[in-house]
């Protein structure tokens, strides 16, 4: 059996909609479910002073990011420390720490569209987060768009549903890996992102692994500029296979690393079902169900 390899994508190419890419890109999206991306449009400089900042943040003392805790609010906002997160109910708790923040919306009762929490230091750490969540949003936006045409959905129907997207903008932090860490410790332990599509920034540290059809792991990782895409459970759903959610890890190692993915999920009423099945299933309903099952502090509440 040949060796997968993982796709690497002109962007640009892409979004110009060349036949050739967007070929290459169907057969990532259905058949291993990861690509990457060069050639995009967010400068390098800027992804690097992102990094900067969210790795400020997380290097104060336990003391201060705690103003923040997004154990204090029924949402997943604000900082999430080490062992708050548990993606994989076989494994302990991931020892990541990660801070989110995300779409909100005035007046919304439901938990993804909340107010987020912001951290007094560093001082320009809503401002440099807010810039570039934006334009991570409008450039997920416009992949989502190109991949959805290219398996010959309607983009213009995909489009629609994402006016109000559950986006969610969060920074990983994983530590070297701790001396006591065991066999079921791991910076993040496997899953398969909830949404539609993930498009992650990593600090040029390898350590994502991404599980093979056939068994094993394949090594992927990312220099400062290029960005890993992956897909995630409703887009899988939605599409019926056509795009894979395919599970991945980061067991870590010992160096420091960081990664920054914008999961890009639809408005909260979107129904996410198999197109034409008939059956509803409201895209907030996964999302929530999620993320209750895997934070911490949802799952006491619960
Ligand atoms: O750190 C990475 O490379 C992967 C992170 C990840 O899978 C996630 O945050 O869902
Ligand atoms: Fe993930």
């Amino acid at each position: 059996m040949s060796e997968i390899e993982i796709p690497r994508i002109d962007a640009q190419a892409l979004l110009a909609g060349d036949e050739a890419v967007v070929e290459q890109v169907r057969v990532a999206a259905r058949e291993i479910g990861f690509l990457t991306l060069h050639n995009t449009p967010i400068p390098v400089a800027d992804i690097q002073e992102v990094f900067d900042t969210y790795r400020a943040f997380f290097l104060l003392p336990a003391a201060q990011k705690e103003a923040v805790n997004m154990a204090r609010t029924g949402s997943n906002r604000g900082w999430g420390a080490a062992g708050s997160e548990q993606v994989d109910p076989d494994a302990n708790p991931d020892y990541k720490q990660v801070f989110d923040s995300g779409f909100e919306v005035e007046g919304s009762e439901l938990a993804t569209y909340a107010p987020n929490l912001w951290p007094e230091d560093p001082e320009d750490f809503r401002i440099v987060v807010e810039n570039y969540y934006a334009r991570a949003l409008a450039f997920s936006g416009e992949l989502l768009e190109a991949i959805v045409g290219g398996i010959g959905e309607d983009s213009n129907y995909f489009r629609a549903q994402f006016e109000q997207p559950m986006a969610l903008m969060r920074g990983n932090y994983y530590p070297p890996r701790p001396a006591s860490a065991g066999a079921k410790d791991f910076g993040i332990a496997t899953h398969t992102d909830y949404g539609c599509l993930t498009l992650l920034a990593m600090d040029g540290t390898p350590g994502l692994e991404v599980r093979k059809r056939g068994g094993g792991w394949i090594p992927v990782s990312a220099p400062v500029g290029e960005y890993v895409v992956n897909f995630g459970e409703m887009l899988e759903m939605w599409t019926e296979k056509r795009v894979v959610a395919t599970p991945h890890r980061v067991i870590g190692g010992d160096a420091e690393r960081m990664s920054l993915p914008l999961f890009f999920n639809p408005s909260a009423q979107t129904n996410v079902a198999p197109i034409g099945s008939g059956e509803v299933i409201h895209a907030v309903d996964h999302l929530q169900k999620r993320f209750d099952e895997t934070y911490l502090h949802l799952k006491d509440k619960s």
